[in-house]
């Protein structure tokens, strides 16, 4: 288990900044003035003045758009852009160290997961400050200072509780390490500027571009970084322009920081050209972030009866509309000479129970093979183990460094294809598996834990959020009734929840124990409520220092 970060030991002398300045930080820790200098407080000042008006405008778009699809309206693909999907033209060409990804490691950026995933024997390292990760002030900078240890080479660390100690191996032996900031709807709650919270996005990227951007360049190692949950063209124009601000500020080469943008929502698949487009001087690929995928289909179709999904066990990639999504991505990424990366599953190594365990390792073995076979450059693994069987497929059947040579001309994806209905059941088990799975990852969440296994599986923001939507949308479509008859309504839920805590109270170990009463209450209101919230970690992020 990653252990929550606490509390930096080694206090640094307070620095100076001139008064009314007009940014204040409503949080301290011991040690913190290294990373949050006058200087870099300024830069990343800078960043919100110049780019906070357009995020806001970026997400009341959002509000509009979403207001079409609750109407009734069905996403396509734009009329405005249809001469960027139909002319000829290519994204810059790759770096080197971006050329072969087949497999990549993703995790939160304690010191002891970056060390470990940078030494882990993948490509690339994706060091997370979403999905996986509870942005508490504590995480946050004791991730912000591993990773900038990590690119400065000296980071190491030892485990309080045994002793061990971790150190990088040479970094021709690690990882290319890569940075997913959050989500342009997250708040940074701890940095105020000018009386406004900044965004999480600014400063998770702002701050590791600051400290360690100059020394990436110089090894050739770009910064680059993963961008979460965009939803248009326009989302990803405003990160070029960030970028390309960042650049100039920071005195870098033009299309020096490279990105790579999941697809992860319904509305950016009709708008992967564009995006692709919008960012092609420094676009290396685009990943199928199929849970996050999964949760945004609901939400878009959060009031459309025809669109509900089965149990989340039911919603696999074989289903039609994640085939169509993932062939269209392949298909559009190749073309345009950039990655079509694949994504996670969710299946981790399970320990004591060998035949459990290979059944787990069967799924994840099945989901690569399909992955490489389907045309994808690389595959996400969530832990260590996971590395060598990926590794093995993508060898066996990818020869080349990637294969954007496959162009997929075969497929032929329409609108409908994307939004295809999906045929399943939802059952006892898989209402109340929903239950169990908010409620403790909510609870891990609260305590500063944004990635747990539970029941074997990995379990972070994206796949909680299936769970929490699904279980709304149930419960607020009108006659919905679980395989065996029984009606679906809050007496349910109700029942499932009244029965969690005695169900979990004999495991002492578990992440989030603390805070199950708080995790139970958050659930109930978010499931009664009657307009379905857009993110679970908007009002959790209230609750966590
Ligand atoms: C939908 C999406 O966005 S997917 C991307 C976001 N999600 C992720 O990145 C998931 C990352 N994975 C994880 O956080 C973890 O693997 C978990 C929580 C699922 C399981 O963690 P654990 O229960 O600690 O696993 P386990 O005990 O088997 O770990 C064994 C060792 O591997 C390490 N390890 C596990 N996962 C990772 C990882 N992703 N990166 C680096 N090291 C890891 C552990 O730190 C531990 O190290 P140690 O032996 O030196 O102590
Ligand atoms: O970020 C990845 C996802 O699947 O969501
Ligand atoms: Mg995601």
């Amino acid at each position: 288990m990653s252990a929550v970060i606490k509390q930096w030991q080694d206090p640094q002398p307070e620095p100076q900044r001139p008064p009314g300045d007009g940014i204040e930080l409503t949080a301290t820790l011991a040690g913190q003035e290294p990373l949050l200098t006058p200087a870099a407080l300024s830069f990343l000042a800078g960043l919100h003045r110049r780019f906070e008006p357009v995020r806001q405008a970026r997400l009341a778009a959002r509000r509009e758009r979403q207001a079409f699809f609750d109407a009734g309206g069905l996403p396509d693909f734009r009329d405005d852009t249809a001469a960027i999907r139909n002319s000829a033209w290519r994204v810059a060409p790759l770096p080197a160290a971006l050329l072969d990804r087949r497999v990549e490691i993703t995790g939160p950026t304690d010191p002891k997961m970056v060390i470990n995933a940078l030494n882990s024997g993948a490509k690339v390292y994706m060091a997370d400050f979403e999905d996986s990760t509870a942005p508490t002030w504590a995480n946050l900078i004791a991730g912000q200072r591993a990773l900038r240890d990590a690119v400065a080479g000296r980071l190491d660390w030892t485990a309080p509780d045994t002793g061990k100690h971790y150190a990088l191996k040479p970094f021709e032996q690690q990882a290319v390490l890569m940075v997913r900031p959050r989500g342009w709807h997250l708040d940074e709650k701890h940095l105020r500027v000018d009386g406004a919270a900044i965004s999480g996005s600014l400063f998770d990227l702002g701050l590791f571009a600051f400290h360690s951007a100059k020394a990436l360049a110089a090894l050739d190692r770009g910064p680059y970084f993963y961008l979460p949950k965009l939803q248009s063209m326009e989302e990803a124009a405003l990160w070029n322009e960030v970028l390309e601000h960042v650049e100039t500020e920071l005195g870098l080469e033009p299309g020096q920081m490279k990105v790579t943008v999941l697809i992860e929502t319904l509305p950016a698949v009709f708008e992967m050209d564009e995006i692709l487009h919008a960012l092609r001087s420094r676009i290396a690929g685009l990943n199928c972030g199929r849970w996050d995928y999964v949760f945004s289909y609901i939400k878009t179709f959060r009031a459309h009866r025809d669109k509900v999904l089965p149990e989340r066990g039911q919603v696999t990639m074989t289903q039609p509309f994640l085939r169509a999504y993932s062939e269209l991505l392949i298909q559009t990424c190749h073309k345009r000479g950039a990655h079509a990366m694949g994504g996670m599953a969710a299946q981790i190594p399970i320990s004591g129970d060998e035949a459990a365990n290979e059944a787990a390792l069967a799924k994840v073995r099945a989901d690569k093979l399909r992955e490489v076979t389907a045309g994808h450059d690389g595959t996400w693994v969530a832990h260590p183990a996971l590395i060598p069987l990926a590794m093995r497929i993508f060898d066996e059947r990818m020869p080349t460094p990637h294969q954007q040579h496959v162009l997929r001309e075969d497929v032929l994806i329409i609108r409908d294809d994307l939004i295809k209905p999906s045929f399943g059941t939802i059952t006892r088990a898989g209402f109340e598996g929903n239950v169990e799975v908010c409620v403790r990852y909510l609870a891990a969440w609260l305590e500063g834990n944004g990635c747990v296994p539970i029941h074997w599986l990995m379990e972070d923001a994206a796949t909680a959020e299936i769970a929490r939507t699904q279980l709304w949308q149930w419960l607020h479509a009108p006659s919905l009734f679980l395989d065996d008859g029984t009606p679906v309504d809050f007496a349910l839920l109700e029942r499932a929840l009244i029965g969690l805590p005695s169900k979990l109270a004999g495991d002492a170990k578990l992440p989030g124990s603390g805070k199950l009463d708080e995790a139970i209450a958050m659930l109930d209101e978010l499931t009664h409520s009657p307009t379905l919230a857009e993110f679970l970690t908007t009002p959790a992020y209230e609750r966590i220092d």
